[in-house]
């Protein structure tokens, strides 16, 4: 889940560009976010009126502007001032959570997302084996796969599978103890331990767990301190036979700068990889998905959806909450032109779902004469970091990669070297013709 607060933020900007003043402070001004409950946000709203507007007027907006700012599917709950105060005083610790700043350390991302289960799992040629991986290892944790390493690209589901792994041993043994983390928490809730010299209790949340699900773990590259601790962490449970699932993008040894120790630990179980879902298994995943959310979409519009994004299952999801969006606001039925109409403002947006980074770093790299390996490098010289920033900034503006995924295909560089590179040429197209030519040539070239 995103910070409650900076969500917050981001929806009020959202809402000032698109109301007018007196609109905005009659609406937008009154309404408190108050906390995340599993999929949903829960909003307080001063009186019956405001609540009848924000479910038929915003609620949409909610849903869409959640899913840019983090590509999380949230649903609004509207509160009024009574029922807000019931639920603060009944909350467990968990929810009381507004901020991450409030939020106790290790409390944090211990939720399990309650849509990701196997139930709604579609499965098909690409996912058949981690997914058959996956349930054996639910049925029988810490005895044939472990650990079982799940890898392949961006949105194929590997978060979901291994968060199915652990609603289904919560279902068949409740007192099993589960942790979800992805790796940046780890490493967070390392250094905070350090920091606020809570190692112990540190130790203590991630070893006395039975099942140990850590996502996205190519981004424990680069973190010497954190490798060593998660070395420790996974032998103590390796030994106490407990399961450990662990994902990443690619395969332990192309994770760079990750200890040798580790990528051999990670081996010894069974790697397994996801890769695309072919469009059978798409058009599956968009009847699922809309059936679970009570829409009437016609078979061949499920189709055309799902022929437009073939690589990426979050975007496929996208789609379709954006088609279901298009629809309220044009208070029309869901069709396939309507559908194409939604989906065109997606390519507006100028970021594309088959433009990758090492196309934007070829393209760059021709066009400075340079090579890929200068881009990726860290030589200091003018002559490169200009490109490379420039490279980081349209990977930025043109791809949906996060920031750390950015970093990472830039040679396995920190967020902050991307954030710092996208802010500089931000600030510098302001007054910088030529370098404002150079990106709309380079932009123009990618787009073709
Ligand atoms: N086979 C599937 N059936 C149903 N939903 C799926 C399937 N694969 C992916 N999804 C959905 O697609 C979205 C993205 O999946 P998920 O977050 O698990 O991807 P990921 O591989 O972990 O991505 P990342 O590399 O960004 O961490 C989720 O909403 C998930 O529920």
């Amino acid at each position: 889940m995103p910070d409650l607060q900076e969500l917050w933020n981001y929806l009020r900007d959202v809402f000032q560009n698109d109301l007018t003043p007196v609109g905005f402070n009659a609406w937008i001004k009154t309404a408190k976010p108050l906390a995340f409950r599993a999929n949903e946000i829960l909003i307080e709203v001063p009186s019956p009126l405001h609540k009848e507007y924000w479910e038929h007027n915003l609620a949409t907006k909610v849903v869409e502007g959640a899913y840019e700012f983090a590509e999380i599917e949230l649903t609004p709950i509207f509160l009024l001032p009574d029922q807000a105060q019931e639920l603060q005083t009944k909350k467990p610790a968990e929810e009381r959570s507004l901020t991450k700043a409030e939020t106790p350390t290790f409390l944090r991302e211990t939720h399990l997302n309650s849509k990701y289960t196997f139930d709604t799992f579609v499965t098909g040629k690409g996912n058949q084996m981690a997914h058959a991986a996956a349930l054996v290892v639910s049925e029988e944790p810490g005895v044939l796969y472990n650990p079982l390493f799940l890898y392949g690209g961006v949105g194929l589901g590997k978060t979901h599978l291994m968060q199915a792994i652990g609603h289904q041993l919560l279902l068949s043994k409740p007192d099993t103890n589960v942790k979800y983390v992805t790796s940046e928490a780890f490493a967070n809730d390392f250094i905070n331990s350090i920091q606020t010299k809570n190692q112990e209790k540190f130790r203590q949340e991630y070893r006395n767990v039975d099942l140990l699900l850590v996502d996205d773990i190519q981004f424990f590259a680069d973190k010497e301190g954190t490798q060593e601790e998660f070395f420790h962490t996974f032998n103590d449970l390796y030994n106490d036979k407990k399961q450990i699932v662990l994902t990443s993008d690619r395969l332990p040894n192309e994770i760079p700068k990750l200890q040798e120790r580790l990528v051999s630990r990670f081996k010894w179980g069974l790697p397994v990889d996801i890769t695309p879902p072919d469009l059978e298994t798409r058009i599956a995943i968009l009847r699922n998905k809309a059936d679970a959310e009570h829409l009437e979409i016609p078979e061949d519009t499920l189709s055309y959806i799902a022929g437009q994004i073939d690589s990426n299952v979050r975007e496929l999801e996208g789609a379709l909450v954006r088609v279901q969006a298009y629809a309220t606001m044009q208070n029309d039925e869901i069709t396939t032109s309507l559908a194409a109409d939604a989906l065109k403002g997606l390519k507006l947006n100028g970021k594309s779902s088959q433009l990758s980074i090492a196309k934007i770093q070829s393209v760059v790299a021709k066009y400075y004469s340079l090579s890929i390996a200068d881009l990726k490098g860290r030589k200091r010289v003018k002559e490169i970091v200009l490109p490379r920033q420039i490279a980081m900034y349209l990977a930025r503006e043109m791809t949906d990669s996060s920031l750390p995924k950015i970093g990472q295909e830039f040679g396995g560089k920190d967020h902050t070297t991307v954030m710092h590179a996208h802010e500089r040429i931000s600030q510098a197209l302001d007054h910088d013709q030529n370098l404002k030519d150079a990106i709309l040539d380079l932009k123009n070239t990618l787009k073709n």
